[in-house]
């Protein structure tokens, strides 16, 4: 009896409940429909957001939102994620208010933050109302420009370590840039917001690596807790929640507490952030409005890392992920930066120099296909109507705005698959809305790190692409598909079916440097051929084509032979990119070194719609040359066969290397004069290193050459040559003396005499020795 009335109360209870909630959730999804605001039915218990988690990331439920609404052409609507109700803002105009003009409706994102459990999470991308505004201010001037300009020799540096790196990891195996790219922007950020050399580049298991990874590679218990601190903030902050694992804001708050005394105590200052935050922490008594306690600089300096690392380095792989599935735009980068005037990257270079344009452009494309942070949040501070309509949002209500179903929207962007730089040049742009681009933000809460985030994934880009080629692992699963789990744009890490690694976003060096490859070619001890002709003639026509002879010839004999291969690539690539050798037939495959190159090679000036004469394989247009011609007299032939069509200009080809021959003379004065910065070298090689002689003006390039010439103008004054006169006259009279001796024998090979008298007046002159030529 007892056990029955238990039992019936028991079920009672869960009955009353389960209609209870029943009731709570029906009342709950009537919300936007009492408001007047559009929507589409939610299912219980997750609403709008099937598969939220599991199979689908926030971002792209939102996204199958937007577009849903926006093909019933609507200005907003109202979404269920669960059972939260959440506003969406479609139309651009209306975006535009939220974030900006009535941005004082709007002061605070969904957020969470725990002062006492958790007092790292009292940061500014976290704190709401008049907290947040003063910070704001206190905090702007951290990344003003002269700020950046600071700081970014620390960040060409890490970059030169990032490249190392790389080369050091991609030897053998495909690089996981993710990682990788992550690693650079520890460093970067350690060295830039705390002062501290993290070293994550060198040791990827240093601990300020494994203890910032973690705070994003949260467990699903924590992404539980997380759910129920943004659901029920009061309730949790009182339960003791916290978003940061304790671990990780332990070895944040040492880590800054550590060397924050160290700076005070030793009297050191650095150019970083956290210098900027402990100077302000010292204002007080002076300025009391605009002073920090050491909870708040902890909390900033920790939010500078969590803000920056993940952003930039989702930035910088999709870049890289980008290239390598564009191998045109890669190579065309790679171009522009390896044109550059300067040696070494300044500043200005990447703020400044066209070159760099389209760095950014590539940037900010890829910002638009894959922005970090897909959702924008706000929350409504107070009562605000919605502009030409009856609907009020109430304070405490979110706003959520689809920033990838913005990017995503063709009505903005047409087709907007496709990776398309040119979108972004000042005259695309001027035709868009302008917050149809959003990757930062906008308005007052826009990104504070903005030109930090750039700075350093210029930078990094700048530096790699210099120094690879980045091609995509074939293991790569294709399309990427995002992580469900993340708030952010992280890729799902798919299994590797053959070793169980995980390889998504692996992409693979294939360019080797100079020096790399002279080591490659020491592992042919046997060969000669390629080693001799590297050693003594590298950057000759004649490397590549012994190497390509021998490289077939060692194909033949073992045709999966990796070294080969992996040779064959670095000769392909010493010969596009660093020699210069573009016009030189490479082929993309050591598998296609059998076929013969030069069949698609003879087609270079027929496709251009130059007039050419009909090459011979293998010879081009030279054949007999150096052996019955002169180079010369190969030249004249040619020059003479093409005036005699009437043309202004040909294309001939010298064996395989199509080459332009201007002949009508305003044409060749344009080229030497004044045209001349389009042809300011010489093809020319030249090896500071092993032959330090050849790194003359004749041979040297671009801003090298011009340096050197402005340097050496001088020495040919007239002034100068009067001063070398009377040394040249002294040496012609031994001239005419040698002369009539000479005559007085009978027959004078006069080449020779010539020779010997230049010798010694250049000897005299140039070098201030008598070569005793004559
Ligand atoms: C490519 C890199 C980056 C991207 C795409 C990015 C994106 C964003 C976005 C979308 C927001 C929210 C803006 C809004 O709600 O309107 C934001 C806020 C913020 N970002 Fe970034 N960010 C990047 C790099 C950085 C870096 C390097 C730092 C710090 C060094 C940083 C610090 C912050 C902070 C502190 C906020 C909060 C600002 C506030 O609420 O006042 N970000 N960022």
């Amino acid at each position: 009896m007892f056990t029955e009335s238990v039992f019936l109360n028991i079920v009672g209870a869960i009955l009353a409940t389960v209609i209870l909630i029943i009731i709570f959730l029906k009342k709950r999804y009537s919300y936007w429909k009492d408001r007047g605001v559009e929507y589409i039915e939610p299912v219980i218990p997750h609403g709008n957001a099937e598969g939220l988690i599991t199979t689908k990331s926030p971002s792209e439920c939102l996204v199958e939102f937007y577009n849903t609404m926006k093909a019933r052409k609507l200005k907003y609507a109202g979404i269920f994620f669960m059972t939260t109700p959440i506003f969406v803002p479609l139309d651009l105009n209306l975006i535009k208010q939220i974030m900006q003009t009535d941005f004082a409706h709007f002061t605070d994102r969904h957020s969470f933050y725990n002062d006492k459990a958790d007092p790292l999470s009292a940061h500014i991308f976290s704190l709401t109302g008049e907290r947040w505004r003063n910070l704001r201010v206190k905090l702007t001037p951290t990344f003003t420009s002269g700020k950046m300009k600071l700081m970014f020799p620390i960040m060409v540096k890490l970059a030169q370590e990032f490249v190392k790196t790389v080369a050091e990891e991609s030897q053998n195996e495909p690089l996981e840039v993710k990682d990788a790219c992550e690693r650079f922007v520890t460093d970067v950020i350690g060295n830039c917001a705390f002062g501290i050399d993290c070293n994550s580049l060198k040791d990827p298991n240093t601990e300020f690596r494994v203890k910032g990874k973690r705070i994003t590679d949260l467990t699903n218990s924590e992404i539980f807790v997380a759910f129920l601190s943004f659901t029920f903030p009061s309730l949790m902050k009182h339960l003791g929640g916290r978003l940061t694992p304790k671990e990780s804001a332990d070895f944040f708050w040492n880590v800054i507490k550590d060397t924050t005394e160290y700076r005070e105590k030793n009297g050191v200052r650095r150019n970083d952030a956290l210098q900027l935050l402990i100077d302000m922490m010292h204002k007080k008594g002076e300025e009391t409005d605009n002073t920090l306690s050491f909870s708040e600089i902890a909390a900033q300096a920790f939010v500078f890392f969590i803000a920056g690392f993940e952003t930039s380095s989702t930035l910088l792989s999709f870049v890289l992920f980008e290239l390598s599935l564009n191998e045109d735009v890669q190579n065309r980068l790679r171009i522009e930066v390896l044109n550059r005037d300067n040696d070494e990257f300044t500043y200005e270079d990447l703020f400044e120099m066209r070159y760099l344009d389209m760095i950014a452009l590539l940037c900010t494309e890829t910002l638009r296909k894959y922005p970090p942070v897909p959702i924008l949040s706000r929350v409504c501070t107070k009562d605000y109507k919605v502009p030409d309509s009856d609907v009020i949002l109430k304070e405490n209500e979110e706003v959520n705005i689809s920033v990838w179903g913005i990017h995503y929207d063709p009505e903005y962007y047409p087709d907007p698959q496709k990776f398309d730089p040119t979108r972004f040049t000042d005259e695309n742009k001027s035709k868009r809305h302008q917050f149809a681009f959003l990757p930062f933000g906008e308005g007052p809460r826009i990104c504070i790190g903005l030109r930090f985030g750039m700075m350093q994934v210029k930078v990094g880009l700048a530096l790699l692409i210099t120094n690879f080629k980045f091609k995509l692992n074939p293991r790569t699963v294709l399309p990427i598909r995002l992580d469900p789990k993340n708030f952010m744009t992280e890729i799902l890490e798919e299994p590797c079916n053959q070793s169980k690694q995980w390889i998504s976003r692996g992409i693979r060096k294939s360019c080797k440097t100079k020096r790399e490859l002279f080591q490659l070619c020491k592992m042919f001890p046997h060969n000669s051929t390629i080693k001799n002709y590297y050693t003594k003639y590298a950057g000759m026509l004649r490397v590549i084509i012994e190497a390509a002879k021998k490289l077939t010839f060692e194909k033949s004999i073992n045709r999966s032979n990796n070294v080969v291969k992996t040779t064959w690539n670095i000769i392909k690539q010493e010969t596009k990119s660093y020699l210069n050798f573009a016009n030189i037939a490479i082929h993309d495959e050591p598998d296609e070194v059998m076929e013969d190159p030069s069949v698609k090679r003879y087609s270079h000036w027929k496709d251009r719609g130059i007039e050419y004469i009909e090459p011979i394989i293998p010879y081009g247009n030279s054949k007999g040359s150096f052996v019955k011609k002169s180079l010369g007299e190969w030249m004249i032939e040619f020059y003479s066969a093409m005036k005699a069509r009437n043309v202004k200009h040909a294309g001939c080809y010298f064996m395989i290397t199509p080459i332009y021959v201007p002949i009508d003379l305003d044409l060749i004065k344009q080229i030497l004069q004044t045209d001349f910065v389009h042809f300011t070298d010489h093809r020319s090689f030249y090896n500071d290193k092993s032959d330090p002689l050849s790194a003359h003006i004749f041979s040297l390039k671009g801003q090298r050459w011009r340096n050197l010439r402005v340097k050496l103008t001088p020495t040919f004054t007239s002034g100068k040559m009067k001063l070398m006169f009377p040394i040249i006259a002294k040496i012609s009279e031994e001239l005419v003396k040698i002369v009539s001796d000479e005559c007085q024998k009978g027959a004078m090979d006069v080449k020779d005499i010539s020779g010997r008298f230049t010798t010694d007046v250049i000897g005299n002159c140039a070098f201030g020795i008598d070569p005793i030529g004559i």
